[in-house]
């Protein structure tokens, strides 16, 4: 793995349509941890009516969910409930709803075209455990009761490897404490990234949280995708360019919620 700084530049991979991070931030930006673009090349016909039609029905309000927790949210009911943030073309967050279908998955992601394709791949499977949430994750974890999650994928996070930028990345002391609150006993966070730095950075926040243990015990563990794993367009991308992704799991700990 090297970090590589253009990625900042142009956060998404060539021929993506989407048009590289224009926006730096500015004090009208509300709190939160998102930073990139919400739209990006016009949708097709048939997105559009899906974004119309079909995100209503799965997309909610975290403020209105109640004490019973994200599961509330699922019908046909669900086990557990996981998290996906930032799912960008959805190759994941689908393979896992399809491979776990007594799971509920919440798809976490701003960026409009995004949407778009799970909700076109949402629609060819005819999957009913996927409901979307197009905004910042931050404020999603906000909304959730304690211990009401079974695991938080993040996959491939925006880098932003300048240093100025750090306090962009989504891992933070505070977005670490507050995936230890709704996270249950035992449940897990997950890591991707071919940025050395930011794994280093992620290690680091996370061994400093009474409330995480990292789950590797060999080079392998961490080296190589989990059993299961399915590769996401930011992880065939960095494959291309020779850069090795390291695959982080987190156990939450039963330190008091
Ligand atoms: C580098 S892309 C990776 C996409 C996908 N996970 C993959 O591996 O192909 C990062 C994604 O995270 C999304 N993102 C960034 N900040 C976010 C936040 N605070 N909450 C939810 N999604 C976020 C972006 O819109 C973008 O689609």
């Amino acid at each position: 793995m090297t970090v590589v700084v253009s990625d900042h530049q142009n956060p998404r991979p060539p021929g993506d349509d989407a048009a590289p991070l224009g926006r730096t931030g500015n004090r009208d930006r509300p709190p939160g941890s998102f930073f990139g673009r919400r739209k990006g090349h016009r949708l097709r016909p048939h997105q559009n009516d899906l974004v119309a039609q079909l995100l209503p029905r799965l997309g909610f309000d975290p403020a209105r969910i109640g004490p019973s927790g994200p599961a509330a949210l699922f019908d046909p009911p669900v086990d557990e409930t996981r998290i996906e943030i930032g799912f960008g073309g959805g190759e994941h967050l689908v393979a896992e709803a399809l491979a776990f279908p007594r799971a509920g998955f919440i798809g976490c992601e701003p960026y409009v075209n995004g949407m778009a394709k799970i909700l076109v791949q949402i629609e060819a499977h005819a999957i009913r455990n996927i409901r979307l949430f197009a905004g910042d994750a931050s404020q999603l974890l906000a909304c959730l009761p304690p211990a009401s999650l079974a695991r938080i994928d993040l996959i491939h996070p925006d880098p932003w490897p300048k240093r100025r930028h750090w306090k962009r990345r989504f891992v933070q002391d505070a977005t670490v404490a507050e995936m230890a609150r709704v996270l249950r006993p035992e449940g897990e966070f997950r890591f991707v990234s071919d940025i050395d730095d930011y794994c280093a950075w992620t290690l680091t926040h996370l061994a400093r949280s009474p409330d995480f243990l990292w789950l590797a015990e060999r080079s392998a563990d961490w080296q190589d995708p989990w059993s299961g794993y399915t590769m996401t367009r930011y992880g065939r991308k960095a494959m291309r360019e020779g850069r090795r992704a390291a695959y982080l799991r987190f156990r939450r700990e039963r330190t008091a919620v």
